[in-house]
């Protein structure tokens, strides 16, 4: 017999996160309902979905769009009500008529809804993962005191999470280790990687995604990122934490036990399959994903990464060490970088560059609350867009 219907608020419903989660719902409309869906800036894809899964609301986070996702509603003749704003992502994760939250967002326009649905008590499907590592403490601390449970969907956390003791400690632990593609440049020298373009960033071997995440794997920051997000999802210490280059990611992350025993989570590179771990665990449902075909795959490669070529991976131990709002500092550079080398700006190897002369400008500082954090995020950004001005060709 199935569970009781979960009604779910999905943020980032146009991505890729957001594709996918709608793909696993709609295989099971006797589990789940969509109650609440948002977007950034595609209101046709929006309205589209509105029409197919019929969500009791719709947010658009860019309010200058609100009027075109009103009149699209009501010429459709949908009864689903439209929200615009990022104050309206917040009502609407604190919203005790949607029980689930999936946050698949993307970049730190996540944090005040993450924490918002944490504080909520919401079974919490975390995919932004700029969320947790801007306000790690913060976000786990909402969590214990509202209740929530966080269910990771990053694919490497969602086999950590499958792979750690079902009691939920930590007893025999001795390591994590997250796996890496190496993304579309493994293997290149830095030397070499100068010139690369963003198209040439984005082609992320395995993994279809949006520009932001494969950028930063092709700089392996998501790496970095997932580094700090391990740290605060399962409270192990940053010295516990290893990166394995692994180019065929389907083995999507490993734990090391005292024993010598080392348990991992193997699948096709697949969103779904950690999604669909998120929406129904402790069950299991089909999310759509092919089996796993091991002859074919023949054979598994493992390498430790070259942090000579890829300098942004050990910046995430560095902020680790420094603590408080160094991390903020980190991922608030990243995105400004990202941003102005998809925009061509700056170019791939001034990514590193970038982000280390902001962390060299802004140490940090106490975390203490999220207004602080927010604050320390607005400055990163400042330093990090005077950086980009300076560094951009004419
Ligand atoms: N894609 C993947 O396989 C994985 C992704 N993740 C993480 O999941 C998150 C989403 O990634 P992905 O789906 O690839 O990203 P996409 O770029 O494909 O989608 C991003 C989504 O966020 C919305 N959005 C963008 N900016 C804002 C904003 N300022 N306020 C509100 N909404 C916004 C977009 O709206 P619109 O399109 O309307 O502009 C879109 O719906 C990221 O944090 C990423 O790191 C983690 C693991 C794997
Ligand atoms: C699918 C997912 O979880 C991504 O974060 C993926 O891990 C990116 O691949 P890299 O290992 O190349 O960063
Ligand atoms: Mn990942």
């Amino acid at each position: 017999m199935a569970s009781a219907l979960k009604t779910i608020a999905l943020f980032g419903a146009t991505g890729s996160i957001g594709g996918s989660t709608l793909d696993v719902v709609a295989r099971h409309p006797d589990r789940f309902r969509v109650g609440a869906l948002s977007a950034h800036t595609r209101v046709d894809e929006m309205l589209e979905l509105c029409a197919r899964f019929r969500p009791d609301v719709a947010v658009i986070a860019d309010p200058a769009r609100y009027p075109a996702l009103r009149d699209g509603l009501r010429e459709r003749g949908l009864a689903t009500c439209a929200l615009a704003g990022a104050d309206a992502l917040v009502d609407v994760a604190a919203d005790p008529a949607f029980d689930t939250v999936v946050a698949a967002l993307v970049g730190a326009a996540g944090v005040p809804s993450t924490i918002a649905a944490a504080r909520a008590g919401k079974r919490l499907l975390l995919a932004n993962k700029e969320s947790i590592v801007l306000a790690g403490d913060l976000l786990m601390q909402a969590a214990r005191e509202g209740g929530a449970a966080i269910l990771p969907v990053d694919s490497e956390h969602n086999a950590i999470f499958q792979c750690l003791p079902a009691d939920g400690g930590r007893a025999g632990v001795r390591r994590l280790l997250l796996t890496a593609s190496g993304g579309p440049f493994r293997g290149r020298s830095r030397d070499s990687l100068a010139g690369v373009t963003p198209e040439q960033a984005c082609a992320h071997p395995n993994w279809s995604m949006g520009p932001k995440i494969s950028v930063d794997s092709a700089t392996l920051m998501n790496k970095g990122l997932e580094v700090i997000e391990a740290h605060h999802l399962f409270a192990v210490a940053p010295g516990a934490i290893e990166v394995v280059v692994h180019p065929q990611s389907i083995v999507h992350s490993l734990v090391d036990y005292v024993d010598g025993s080392v348990l991992a989570q193997l699948g096709n590179p697949d969103m779904r399959t950690a999604i669909a771990c998120g929406l129904s665990w402790p069950e299991r449902i089909d999310a759509g994903v092919a089996p796993l075909d091991l002859p074919a795959l023949a054979r598994f490669d493992f390498t430790a990464p070259d942090h000579a070529a890829f300098p942004c991976l050990r910046l995430a131990w560095r902020v680790l060490d420094a603590g408080g709002a160094a991390p903020a500092v980190l991922n608030a550079a990243n995105e400004v970088a990202v941003s102005a080398f998809l925009q061509r700006r700056i170019a791939f190897l001034d990514i590193p560059a970038l982000i280390q002369a902001s962390l060299d400008a802004l140490p940090g500082g106490p975390a203490g609350s999220l207004d602080q954090l927010l604050a320390i995020d607005a400055a990163a950004r400042r330093v990090a867009a005077s950086l980009v001005a300076r560094m951009e060709t004419p």
